[in-house]
């Protein structure tokens, strides 16, 4: 695979954070280009960052000078693929503006996640749904598009359903979350709320959760997405946990659904293993018999960070089924599922040329 120059637009949060650390090694990409807000441009990144990770920051990745944040602004010459991690609202202005200059915008915001030609995708569930982004390519004219990863509940929660809606069909589904201070961004949730606390809201967390697992999980259909037709109803609660989001799932499958091939379901469910993708776990969805888990501080980093860990399933009295699922919120759940929607395209052979010999600084 030839390695890309790539750019990273808000490389000092929490979700920026997280690509450099995926990023900084990967043999098909190179870290060229970081902005963030008009507060960090202009300075190393090294000065901008509160590093807050627990590998060192990258010397090499330090010393860049942060970009101002505008396409038609940049010092440098502007990798034609951007891993987007900005708030929704900077999000819903600069985003299309890299779409225009012919940029491939991996983006994690929540900004044009329901927008009918974007595609919203986890590779492992719908990697079918990517070839929305042609549409918006003839719009933009400059080949440039946006491809979004899912809300990081929305995304574990699709990874453990998709192999269920495929072989028993769902009809409905509640959820309930326990999800990290992380998932907030930086500085996030006050010590003062959090500690010894639990915050049973999170705005717009549940409508999110609820319309993108329907079109996550929806089918294209004459160059569109049909939505699954499902009941599901969310609850989100803030925890004080670091990282790491758990969710409580009870399920009413469309089929009779016996334990046994439910486990068998997700032990099965390999659909990248045949791509060679470097992000893809072995084992997207791992079953963890043991009766108390999973557990955040012991399940987090299952398949580097790109696994979703499932637990405790069993019989529901109200529903069919009940289980619990944790996912790695700033890796699974952002960072890494954008790397791997890039490896995806990169493989697909979707992502504008961006050759590292073209670099000047
Ligand atoms: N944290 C998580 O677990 C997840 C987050 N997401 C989504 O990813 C996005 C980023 O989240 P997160 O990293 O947590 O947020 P943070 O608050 O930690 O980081 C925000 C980033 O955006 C930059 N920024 C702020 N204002 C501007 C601006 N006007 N122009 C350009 N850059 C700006 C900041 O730069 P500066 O340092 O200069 O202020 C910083 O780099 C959000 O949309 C979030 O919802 C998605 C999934 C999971
Ligand atoms: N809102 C999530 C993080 C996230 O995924 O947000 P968004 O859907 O805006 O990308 C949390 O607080 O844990």
């Amino acid at each position: 695979m030839e390695r890309r120059r790539i750019g990273i637009l808000g490389a000092t949060g929490t979700v920026g954070q997280r690509f450099i650390q995926l990023l900084e090694n990967h043999p098909w990409f190179e870290i060229a280009w970081l902005a963030a807000s008009d507060r960090s441009a202009g300075k190393t990144y090294g000065e901008a960052v509160k590093w807050k990770l627990d590998t060192p920051l990258p010397a090499r990745v330090a010393s860049m000078v942060m970009q101002p944040n505008t396409p038609a602004q940049s010092g440098v010459d502007l990798p034609r693929i951007i891993f987007a991690a900005l708030d929704t609202d900077v999000a819903l202005e600069l985003e299309p503006l890299f779409a225009e200059a012919g940029c491939a915008v991996i983006s994690n915001s929540s900004a044009f996640r329901m927008t009918a030609d974007v595609p919203l995708v986890v590779p492992e569930v719908n990697a079918a749904h990517l070839p929305l982004l042609e549409g918006q390519k003839t719009r933009a004219n400059g080949g440039g598009y946006i491809v979004t990863n899912p809300n990081c509940s929305a995304i574990g929660l699709v990874l453990a359903l998709k192999p269920l809606a495929d072989r028993f069909g769902i009809e409905s589904l509640f959820v309930s979350t326990m999800q990290a201070i992380s998932g907030a961004g930086y500085p996030g949730v006050a010590s003062l709320d959090i500690l010894g606390n639990v915050v049973p809201f999170i705005k717009n967390e549940e409508e999110k959760m609820q319309e993108e697992v329907f079109k996550l999980l929806g089918h294209m259909n004459d160059g569109a997405i049909e939505m699954l037709d499902a009941k599901l109803t969310a609850h989100c609660n803030r925890v004080a946990v670091i990282d790491g989001h758990t969710e409580c799932v009870s399920i009413k499958l469309r089929k009779p659904a016996p334990r046994e091939e439910i486990l068998q379901a997700w032990a099965e469910f390999r659909p990248l293993q045949d791509e060679h993708l470097l992000s893809a776990p072995d084992q997207p969805v791992y079953y963890n018999d043991a009766p108390d888990r999973p557990q955040p501080r012991l399940d987090l980093m299952a398949g580097n960070g790109m696994s979703t860990t499932v637990g405790r399933l069993r019989p529901c009295s109200l529903l069919d089924w009940k289980f619990t699922l944790l996912t790695h919120n700033t890796i699974r759940g952002a960072a890494g599922a954008a790397v791997l929607n890039a490896e995806v395209l990169a493989r697909m052979q979707k992502l504008p040329n961006s050759p590292v010999s073209e670099a000047k600084a």
